[in-house]
């Protein structure tokens, strides 16, 4: 179901935006045109009905920002929109402990808004940790965090640091200072480093009176940013939302790198990459299969080039619910390939002959059209061979299974 988020505006004009720019981060606007109107849609509903409110600073029954004071009491996390950028209507909205305050002045600000919003929504699966024995600068930190929806974890010191980055790997960012009881800030960092690059762990050093010259040790240690106290809330959470951004891009490149485009399975390159990564002695008794789908091409000519995209898809699914604790990929055009570790022959040949049965009795159908498809499959389970070796064997036995007639395991030489 959609989320929903309240928009309190009495401009006609800026509701609409704002709602448009909801729909397009995937929610759902729920439009009040007064304070007034708010309270009476918040009576039929809970806080947790909505995501987030987006609140006009100046309305006409709530000229001082008494429609932010209704939501942040809710226990709403609020966007503030604001005519102006002013420094007075700033701190009055700030002090209101608001996620962040939007000025309408310019377009860019819009897309701002459309960024913040993508964000509240992935922000609830995204730990992150704050470490700290200085209560003051946890209890800011957390705050801001919390109103921004991440999952926040605090602790006073490197140990305890450590378990709970065990304990929960969804934290994605640390934020540290530099005078911890077992470990200097900076060891810290170093030390997480050694395991968790800045691709898969974001941390950003909190520089104290030390100043400029801890910002640099921090980054040199490893972090991949800093905050100097006392910071700003708009500078603090810029650097958060960019740290973050950051590594999801990187794991969304990564993502595309090693999938196939189509089926959502991992591609050859990523097949190779994961059983060499894995299995440093080979995981014997093992065994590899091609699979490929018998007389593809007819489905193409006969029912076109979707019809054929729509049958790859289906093959897929069905791999993966065949073959857990195997790892597999499409290595390209229909054939597939899935590697056994720690598995015995016969057991392997069963599984196969599973698969090979329920694609046979599979009805594919696509736009009106039953497809039905075969699979022929060549599989080998030398103990003292190495992957490549087992490819070639069981691509000339799936060479072999096509030749006496498809829809068949080859299992032999
Ligand atoms: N729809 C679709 N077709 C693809 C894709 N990749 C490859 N193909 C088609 O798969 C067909 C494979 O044809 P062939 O290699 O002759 O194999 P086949 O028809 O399955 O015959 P056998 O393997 O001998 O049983 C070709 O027509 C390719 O264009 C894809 O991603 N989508």
């Amino acid at each position: 179901m959609q989320q929903k988020v309240l928009v309190i505006e009495s401009s006609d004009t800026s509701l609409k935006r704002v709602s448009r720019l909801v729909r397009k981060a995937g929610l759902s606007p729920v439009g009040a045109d007064s304070l007034i109107q708010a309270r009476q849609l918040f009576e039929h509903s809970t806080p947790e009905t909505f995501l987030c409110a987006i609140v006009a600073y100046a309305l006409p029954d709530a000229p001082r920002g008494e429609a932010i004071d209704f939501t942040t009491g809710a226990f709403l996390p609020t966007i503030a929109v604001t005519e102006d950028i002013n420094p007075l209507t700033r701190s009055a909205v700030l002090e209101r402990q608001v996620i962040d305050y939007v000025p309408k002045e310019n377009a860019q600000n819009y897309d701002y808004l459309h960024r913040l919003l993508k964000r509240l929504h992935k922000n609830k699966y995204t730990g992150v940790m704050v470490v700290s024995n200085d209560r003051q600068v946890r209890n800011d930190m957390t705050s801001l965090l919390l109103r921004h929806n991440f999952v926040v974890y605090e602790c006073t010191c490197a140990a305890d640091a450590y378990q709970l980055l065990g304990a929960h790997p969804h934290i994605r960012l640390i934020l540290t200072t530099n005078t911890l009881p077992d470990a200097s800030g900076t060891q810290f960092v170093s030390s997480l480093r050694k395991a968790l690059s800045k691709e898969q762990l974001g941390i950003i050093g909190i520089a104290g009176a030390e100043g400029t010259i801890m910002s640099a040790h921090f980054i040199k240690s490893g972090a991949n940013d800093f905050l100097r106290i006392p910071y700003c809330h708009e500078e603090a959470l810029c650097r958060i939302m960019q740290n973050v951004e950051y590594m999801e891009s990187v794991q969304a490149i990564r993502e595309a790198a090693n999938t196939d485009y189509l089926t959502g399975l991992s591609n050859r390159r990523h097949f190779f990459y994961e059983v060499n990564l894995g299995y440093s002695s080979l995981p014997t008794p093992h065994s590899l299969a091609l699979l490929d789908l018998d007389f593809f091409k007819r489905i193409n000519d006969d029912y076109g080039h979707d019809a054929g995209d729509a049958v790859l898809k289906a093959i897929a699914r069905l791999i993966t619910q065949h073959f857990d604790n195997a790892v597999f990929a499409r290595f390209g055009g229909e054939e597939f390939c899935v590697y056994f570790p720690h598995s015995e022959a016969g057991d392997v040949l069963k599984r196969l002959e599973a698969f090979r049965l329920d694609v046979e009795q599979s009805c594919i159908v696509h736009e009106g059209h039953e497809l039905h498809v075969t699979t022929s499959i060549g599989v080998c389970s030398y103990d003292d061979s190495d992957i490549d070796t087992l490819l070639r064997e069981a691509d000339k036995r799936l060479y072999r299974a096509k030749h006496l007639g498809r829809n068949q395991i080859c299992s032999s030489d």
